[in-house]
């Protein structure tokens, strides 16, 4: 492995060389998506077309301008200072203050309706990321960092920003600036014009070298960033548990060691880059020698081809053909990065959200009759083989199911496959005899209820968390949950009652009222359909019983699947179904499954209930 760069003060150089040539392979084959990325970004730009179009107009009344000042400078010069004459001075210096005061003005409205442009754009872009996010299924958050999604929501959109709000006009007027100061050079003397050319390649050759480095690094500064924030995410959502098992001492290595990724990345990227200005001006000067010393000799013959005036303007012109180019190639890495960021984001947008074959046809009234008809599913199943497989079963309305197993047995599954978290990939599920492909997503969700095992609350306050259930529900309806759901005493005893406030792990509250609040939120939402996750953490014997008699009064006259831990659950299902490894095994009523003498028998015997 060979490192073209030295290492200075301790920071490990991180571009090979086959960096180098894997970023111009991989620059070729995302062409397609970078161009889509780009024309999406475009159409929303171009959503404020008249705003656009007085922006451009803008850059060329201040371009136009900044080409004009320089040139009445050389004019004033050569017919004004070196002939000493004074007549009219007054007028031409009154003409030269306008047309700075023009540049500046027209330069400060094209930048204060760019921003606007830029935020307007921004803000439908992470609108629209957002409300793309909510209608993707399950499985895409299964498979992500919640972090790494997080600074697509923050980081990318921050660059892309960025870039609209000065590297757009920069961009443009830089453009205009070059091809106009071109013109104006040529016309005043083709040849020092092609004498101050003669940097143009150099600067091409060094600017092609340096921002090689930086595209790369500025991809992998981004990507650093990703991971690193996906890990203080993780990190700080599951704080608990890196304390419990004392992760602490591996957790700060690990992120010392992303951590020092990112500070590699963003220290070359950031040497490269400040080479950047460094031989910008020294070929500047360059340029100004080449005009001064041979403008200057030419000026000297003093047969008016070249004039002292015409060696100013060009020195200033030499300055302002630089300057955009400077600014093309410093604009260069944050276009890169903001390109990097608006594909991160339009790959997302371009997921497949969840879709409803069925459209809305009015509010059906579910009953709640839930039948699997040899219904298999996989995360993975081309890899992994199914979860759940092959299951057949059928509980009226009404009814309460028991589901037993194993851990990793797939109860869990087969409960969200009810939701339509995930599609079955064989057979039918039929609710009230309709398949439930056929039933629109929110028809089907505002009628079922989740009561989890670690119940997920909102940073909002009680009485918000459990209007969650109903966002209309009314705050005597929540009063009446709450109290139904064995909830309202402990929230009466909270300093503020229902308008306590609860931080999004609920760590305020003890598990048990966590799960009360989560059964009370079941009790507004009064759902058809029940899922519950039986909680297994030990919760003290009075809270329990609360829990207990609370999640019975839920069930009734709604059908419910229980993942049962407890044997009360279980004797007073309706029907028990004993899963194994993703099939099931056993399915009837307790003395049914006892007289068995199958698993279920086993289970019992050895308490595991
Ligand atoms: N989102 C997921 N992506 C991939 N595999 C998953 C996912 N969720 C669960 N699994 C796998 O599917 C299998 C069944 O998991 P499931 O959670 O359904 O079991 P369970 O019976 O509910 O277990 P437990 O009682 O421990 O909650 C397990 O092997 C698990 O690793």
């Amino acid at each position: 492995m060979v490192n073209n760069v030295r290492k200075p003060f301790g920071y490990e150089p991180i571009i090979k060389r086959e960096d180098l040539k894997k970023g111009a392979k991989r620059k070729r084959e995302e062409v397609g998506d970078w161009k889509k990325a780009l024309l999406n970004v475009w159409r929303l730009v171009d959503e404020q077309r008249g705003l656009l179009i007085t922006v451009l107009f803008l850059v060329f009344a201040s371009s136009g301008l900044s080409l004009l000042g320089p040139f009445l400078i050389g004019r004033t010069i050569d017919n004004f200072i070196i002939p000493m004459k004074t007549d009219g001075l007054a007028m031409q210096i009154g003409l030269l203050l306008a047309i700075y005061t023009g540049t500046s003005l027209t330069m400060y409205f094209q930048n204060f309706w760019m921003v606007g442009i830029a935020q307007n754009t921004v803000y439908k872009l992470r609108s629209g990321l957002f409300n793309h996010l909510q209608k993707l299924p399950v499985s895409f958050f299964d498979k992500r960092q919640h972090g790494e999604l997080m600074s697509r929501m923050t980081n990318d959109i921050e660059n892309i920003s960025q870039t609209l709000n000065s590297s757009f006009i920069q961009v443009f007027s830089s453009i205009l600036t070059l091809g106009g100061t071109l013109a104006v050079m040529l016309y005043l003397s083709p040849l020092l014009t092609v004498l101050t050319m003669t940097i143009v390649p150099v600067m091409f050759i060094a600017m092609r070298w340096i921002t090689r480095r930086t595209g790369i690094l500025f991809k992998e500064q981004q990507r650093a960033i990703g991971e690193l924030n996906g890990m203080i995410e993780e990190t700080i959502s599951g704080q608990r548990i890196v304390k419990a098992f004392s992760q602490e001492e591996r957790m700060k290595e690990e992120f010392a060691a992303k951590s020092d990724r990112l500070k590699r990345t963003g220290f070359w990227a950031l040497t490269y880059s400040g080479f950047i200005p460094k031989v910008m001006n020294m070929l500047n000067n360059a340029a100004f020698a080449i005009v001064a010393g041979i403008g200057g000799l030419l000026a000297l013959r003093g047969d008016g081809v070249v004039t002292i005036g015409t060696i100013v303007v060009f020195a200033e012109y030499a300055r302002q053909f630089t300057r955009p180019l400077n600014d093309l190639a410093n604009q260069f890495n944050t276009v890169l990065s903001a390109i990097a960021g608006a594909e991160r984001v339009f790959s997302i947008m371009g997921e497949d959200v969840e879709r409803d074959e069925a459209e809305a046809n009015g509010d059906i009234q579910l009953k709640g009759n839930v039948e699997f008809r040899n219904v298999s599913f996989g995360y993975a199943p081309e890899t992994d083989g199914y979860t759940v497989e092959d299951v057949s079963l059928s509980v009226k309305a009404g009814e309460t199911a028991a589901l037993l197993g194993a851990t990793g047995a797939g109860k869990t599954t087969l409960v969200q496959l009810i939701a339509r978290f995930y599609e079955a990939d064989k057979g039918t599920i039929l609710i009230d005899g309709i398949p439930i492909d056929e039933l629109p997503r929110a028809t089907l969700r505002s009628q079922t209820a989740f009561v989890l095992q670690d119940p997920f609350l909102f940073e909002s306050t009680v009485r918000e968390n459990i209007r969650y259930g109903k966002l209309d529900a009314t705050d005597a309806e929540i009063e009446e949950a709450a109290k139904k759901a064995n909830a309202h005493e402990f929230i009466s005893r909270l300093e503020e009652g229902y308008d306590t406030l609860l931080t999004a792990d609920g760590s305020e509250i003890s598990q048990g009222q966590k799960q009360l609040l989560s059964i009370a939120r079941a009790f507004v939402a009064d759902p058809v359909l029940l899922l519950l996750d039986e909680a297994t953490s030990s919760i003290d014997t009075v809270t329990e019983l609360e829990i207990q008699a609370a999640l019975e009064k839920l069930m009734e006259g709604r059908t419910s699947f229980v993942i049962a831990h407890r044997l009360n659950t279980v004797k007073k299902a309706d029907i028990i179904y004993v899963m194994d490894q993703g099939k099931l095994i056993e399915s009837g009523s307790q003395s049914e499954l006892i007289a068995q003498k199958g698993m279920y028998y086993m289970m019992l015997q050895q308490s595991k209930l």
